[in-house]
């Protein structure tokens, strides 16, 4: 990954919200797609929203299972939530160390959760905010794949004022402080923009948080 020498410099979308274009080496990027697949062996879902729609993202999660608008410790037919990798908290804190100089205190939560969301040709993402965790550590975005058009909002309404953000394969894009509530959303992605090395057709985005809820009770 590239580190603050060599890369290109972190750009501040609003206060607190940080794009790192290029973060990830394309070794990296191929690496992660792999696991990705791997993660994503059990299938991705498309939840239904309170009032009824689809939701055109498919979604995985590890750690903890999200849907709208909670966290479970199962997955809903009663089987545990594949375990958070440890490579994604490590990857977590030094997303954190180069978007904000400093990496998260000893005493912040700890990233437990990846939701790992797949964008095919067509598929999009609404605008609104993460506020299902109960930390407030940063979101640690990261993109693969198709290029995205990523809408980056403010915390009070989810129309404008609002910021286009291109996030290609290898973006790194933290948001925290006080743009940890703001709304975001995917309006398009850009078909056939992803680097032929991955071998992906269409767009994943893996997004690390740390949700501020107890650690899961071990098993007996
Ligand atoms: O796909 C993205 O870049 C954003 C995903 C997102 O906002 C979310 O998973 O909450
Ligand atoms: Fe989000």
């Amino acid at each position: 990954m590239n580190d603050a020498l060599f890369g290109t410099p972190p750009v501040e979308i609003a206060p607190g919200a940080v794009h790192l274009p290029g973060w990830l080496s394309e070794e990296q990027q191929i690496v992660l797609v792999e696991r990705c697949r791997e993660w994503a062996r059990g299938g991705m879902r498309h939840h239904t929203m309170p009032r009824g729609g689809r939701m055109s993202v498919g979604m995985t999660a590890l750690g903890l299972y999200w849907r709208p608008y909670a966290y479970e410790r199962v997955l809903p037919d009663g089987s545990p939530v594949p375990p958070f990798p440890e490579e994604l908290g490590d990857l977590a804190v030094r997303a954190v160390e180069v978007a904000y100089g400093a990496p998260p205190a000893p005493e912040a939560a700890p990233y437990d959760v990846a939701l790992i969301n797949f964008y095919d040709a067509g598929a999009h993402m609404g605008m609104h905010r993460d506020r299902d965790e109960v930390a407030r550590e940063p979101v640690v975005s990261l993109s693969l794949g198709d290029t995205c058009v990523f809408r980056f909002g403010n915390t009070e309404t989810r129309t404008r004022p609002h910021t286009d953000v291109e996030l290609r394969s290898g973006d790194l894009f933290v948001f925290g402080g006080p743009s940890r509530l703001a709304y975001h959303g995917v309006p398009r992605t850009r078909s056939g923009t992803a680097p032929p090395a991955l071998g992906l057709v269409g767009r994943l985005n893996i997004t690390l948080r740390a949700s501020g809820l107890p650690a899961a009770p071990s098993a007996p």
